[in-house]
């Protein structure tokens, strides 16, 4: 190998004589055989997607020994392959050096500017990505930008028009943690290899736990690798708007041309197709017409295909054909990592002692975690005091004491049983008949309600039933509620007694 193949190398006689000792003779050979044996370890498409389009890293030989410099061509790609692949790729080039060589790996500078149509996206997704890896739940949290002038709290108002993706839900500021696990990482992939596999992605998980978001990455994280892909995030009530528009002015081939194109259709809330049959047929058209010619899709809902109702089979079949993972209510540490991290975007970083007070009161979801941050942090700029346990509990004393009026869950199953004439014993039993079912489902509602009880937890103390068939009697009562008034009122009643 020449020094002209080793930039800024001093090369010690031995390792250099390693390296030239087989076969080998330039880095691009080391690459070409720690290569051949990945790809024969990993699965075809993993390797093509990842591992494939890389150039060859170069090889120099600093004071500590070997190094491998790789550049990617973004932050994304770099975040996944240093989690997935650089220790088995050290360990393949150690293999292959026959040294140790340890991997670093670099963001590729950027050569050629975007089009003029691709800069805005381009730079938003960049500036979306420049920040610090998405961390582990229990790992500190990586500091907040200065100059972000986006914050994955301002909902919709970053949104970029064409594709509806807000550029500062990525994966960067989502908290990875036990509870979104299978879901990230579900996305990861496809983020990586879009029209693969996982296709159609289901995600689905109670209200404010991070569904969005997590879809939102994907797309951002897509434009950021390809930003000329044709990507398009919308909530499932956009696509109803759409079809009576498009019904309305008898202009199908348009919808279609919309819809059949994309890369990667990210829809939310699918559960809002229910009854819905012209919408529904519609979105079948494009499932199918999309996933013939392997463009993404990605749905999200608030119960697994199967618990959809209202919904035609032959879509609820296909929403669980690919990939369907659920995310759960984050743990007390996820929890902790999240409020960290949010308060560090927001420029005012919570002491640990506050963060873990907050997350221990607000339980239920992200959304209301961020809820109480904001109350806390307010609190703090505009009395012009310091953030302690004191002023988080002063600001959160409303929704304290709530909880400390303490209605639990069995106290709601017998009030219910008793309002409804059942036995509290059919509260936890298997039986389903309507007379029983109903109720029962009204006392998950109100479970829901009144406690600080995460769906799970309200599932364990009705029979161990799982968290989706809460999340459904939630739904559905909260529905029915609108529209029935003597639902309305019997809930009133209910709601009173507990209370007090
Ligand atoms: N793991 C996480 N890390 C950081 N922020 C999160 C995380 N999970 C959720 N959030 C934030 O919580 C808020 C609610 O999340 P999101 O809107 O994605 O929830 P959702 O599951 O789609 O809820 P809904 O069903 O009500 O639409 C958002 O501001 C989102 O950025």
């Amino acid at each position: 190998m020449s020094d002209a193949a080793l930039p800024g190398a001093a090369l010690t006689p031995d390792l250099s004589a390693t390296l030239v000792s087989g076969a080998l003779s330039s880095p691009a050979e080391v690459w070409a055989q720690a290569c051949a044996r990945l790809a024969a370890d990993l699965p075809e498409q993993q390797f093509n997607t990842w591992i494939k389009p890389l150039a060859e890293p170069s090889l120099t030989l600093e004071p500590e020994g070997w190094t491998a410099k790789l550049t990617v061509p973004n932050r994304f790609k770099l975040d996944w392959i240093r989690t997935q692949y650089a220790g088995r790729l050290e360990g393949l080039l150690t293999d292959v050096v026959g040294a140790p060589v340890r991997l670093a790996l670099a963001v590729q500078a950027n050569t050629t500017p975007p089009t003029r149509a691709q800069a805005p996206q381009a730079a938003q997704a960049a500036q979306a990505q420049s920040g610090a890896p998405a961390g582990n739940a229990s790992a500190p949290a990586a500091p907040a930008r200065a100059t972000a002038p986006t914050n994955a709290w301002a909902g919709g108002t970053a949104v970029a028009p064409s594709n509806r993706l807000n550029p500062a839900l990525t994966f960067d500021t989502l908290v990875a943690g036990r509870a979104n696990q299978m879901a990230r990482t579900a996305a990861l992939h496809v983020a990586g290899a879009p029209g693969g596999t996982y296709n159609p992605l289901f995600i689905y998980g109670g209200v404010g736990l991070g569904k969005t978001h997590l879809v939102h990455a994907v797309g951002n994280a897509l434009l950021a690798d390809r930003p000329d892909a044709r990507v398009l995030y919308l909530h499932a009530e956009q696509f109803i708007s759409d079809v009576v528009k498009n019904y309305q002015r008898k202009t199908f081939d348009e919808l279609k041309a919309k819809y059949h194109s994309l890369d990667l259709l990210l829809i939310d809330d699918v559960q809002f197709f229910a009854g819905k049959d012209r919408t529904q047929e519609e979105f079948f058209n494009a499932f199918e017409a999309l996933l013939a010619k392997k463009a993404h899709i990605i749905m999200t809902s608030d119960t697994y295909p199967k618990g959809l109702v209202d919904i035609d089979e032959r879509l609820t079949s296909r929403f669980d054909s690919g990939l369907t993972v659920a995310i759960e209510p984050p743990e007390l540490e996820m929890r902790v990592a999240i409020l960290i991290r949010k308060s560090e975007q927001e420029g005012m970083p919570l002491p640990e002692d506050v963060a873990f007070f907050i997350a221990k009161n607000v339980r239920a979801n992200v959304r209301e975690l961020e809820g109480a941050l904001r109350k806390v942090l307010a609190f703090a700029k505009f009395s012009h005091k310091e953030v302690t346990i004191a002023l988080a509990r002063e600001a959160l004393k409303d929704l304290l004491s709530i909880q400390n009026r303490q209605i639990g869950v069995e106290n709601i199953q017998k009030t219910v049983a008793d309002f409804y004439k059942i036995k509290v014993a059919d509260m936890y039993s298997k039986k389903r008949p309507a007379s029983i079912a109903r109720p029962r489902q009204i006392a998950m509602y109100l479970a829901k309600e009144l406690t600080q009880k995460s769906l799970p937890e309200i599932g364990e103390l009705f029979g161990g039933r799982d968290h989706t068939t809460v999340l459904h009697a939630v739904r559905k009562i909260g529905g029915e509620r609108q529209k029935n008034t003597e639902l309305n009122q019997q809930l009133h009643v209910l709601e009173q007694t507990l209370k007090g």
